[in-house]
């Protein structure tokens, strides 16, 4: 057993099936690192608490050497307290005949007391990533209520959109997706999100010139990643899970050990013309557990629209939660 205290790890709806393919690979090591234990956070609504509990069994079953402990609530305070990293993965799914407004308001109802309880008993090095959606709009209603956490510790996972953006260019060009750099995805965490292939660079050109396909960079790349999860719900007959739950073991690993270049939703502090304090998608560098946004990026018209466009939606979902008393 690694020496190290354990780093307190809450994952939320542990029961649900980002749950299910996440909580072993932080149980792993793959989230923190092979030398850092881990004890295990696990939030449910009472209903899912004996699915957890069965989760937590097979975790038992996997004897994991970094795995120091797993503790099942109901109680957000019970489960934030002294935490370290919280993923916010459990949310309301949009039923049949739910308006958007509706959406915004049954997650206010999970994502307020969970900022409560997250500015009330968190540790000081707290780090929020949320999952469940509508994802960059309940990092802010979290965050709003979190008056006493830094604003940038609230972060919103837009990477699975970055890992699809990379997979859909290498299978275009024929390469590798490690032969692919600087990808960004801008804004929300939807169909409207912008996939920009005018900064991500291959061999030594920007994808966009690799490409050199206008057309299928407009009419086929960025739809098929905007749109990637609803075509895998149609496949599957059910929302990206395992690859949901990767996604967010690359977020939370980057942002504690580096990297020079990913895409988070974030606080914006005005970059990039993003109105300040919504929270979305950017490219950021990460080092010494800490995020920047990457500055000096040239724009053109067309991202500048994309951009724009993405950005609108998230003005109106903070509008929303805020004429719905949830900010
Ligand atoms: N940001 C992203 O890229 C992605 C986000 N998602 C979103 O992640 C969320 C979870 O997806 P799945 O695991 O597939 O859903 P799921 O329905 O299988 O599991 C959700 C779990 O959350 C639990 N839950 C509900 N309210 C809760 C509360 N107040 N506290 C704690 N737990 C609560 C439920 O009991 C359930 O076990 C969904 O909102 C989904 O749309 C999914 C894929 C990608
Ligand atoms: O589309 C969904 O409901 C799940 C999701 O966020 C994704 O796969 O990107």
């Amino acid at each position: 057993m690694a020496s190290k205290a354990a780093v307190k790890v809450t994952v939320t709806g542990a029961a649900g099936q980002i749950g299910y393919a996440l909580l072993f690979r932080i149980a792993s090591g793959q989230l923190l690192g092979p030398d850092t234990p881990v004890r295990l956070s696990l939030l449910e609504i009472p209903p899912a608490l004996k699915a957890a509990e069965g989760t937590a069994m097979e975790l038992d079953d996997c004897a994991f050497p970094l795995l120091s402990g797993i503790d099942i609530t109901d109680d957000p305070k019970r489960a934030f307290d002294g935490v370290n990293v919280a993923l916010l993965v459990g949310a309301r799914p949009r039923t049949k005949g739910m308006e958007r407004g509706d959406l915004l308001e049954a997650n206010g109802g999970i994502f307020k007391p969970q900022g409560e309880a997250i500015n009330a008993g968190a540790a000081d090095d707290v780090r929020v990533l949320v999952v469940g959606n509508p994802a960059n709009t309940n990092a802010l209603i979290a965050q709003s209520h979190a008056p006493d956490v830094p604003a940038e510790r609230f972060t919103a996972m837009t990477r699975l959109d970055h890992n699809r953006a990379l997979s859909q260019l290498a299978a275009k060009l024929d390469v590798s997706v490690t032969d692919i750099a600087k990808m960004t995805i801008w804004g929300n965490h939807s169909a409207t999100q912008y996939p920009d292939l005018y900064h991500a660079e291959v061999g030594g050109q920007t994808a966009a010139a690799a490409v050199n396909d206008d057309e299928w960079l407009k009419d086929t790349f960025i739809p098929t990643v905007a749109k990637r999860g609803a075509a895998i719900i149609e496949a599957r007959g059910a929302s990206s899970a395992a690859s949901a739950a990767n996604a967010a073991i690359d977020h939370v690993h980057d942002w504690v050990n580096g990297t020079d270049w990913t895409s988070m939703a974030v606080v914006s502090d005005g970059s990039y013309g993003v109105p300040e304090g919504l929270i979305s998608s950017f490219p950021v560098r990460c080092a010494d557990g800490e995020w920047e946004i990457i500055q000096g990026l040239e724009i053109d018209d067309f991202s500048r629209e994309r951009i724009d466009a993405s950005v609108q939606e998230l003005s109106e979902e903070r509008d929303a939660v805020r004429g719905l008393g949830l900010i």
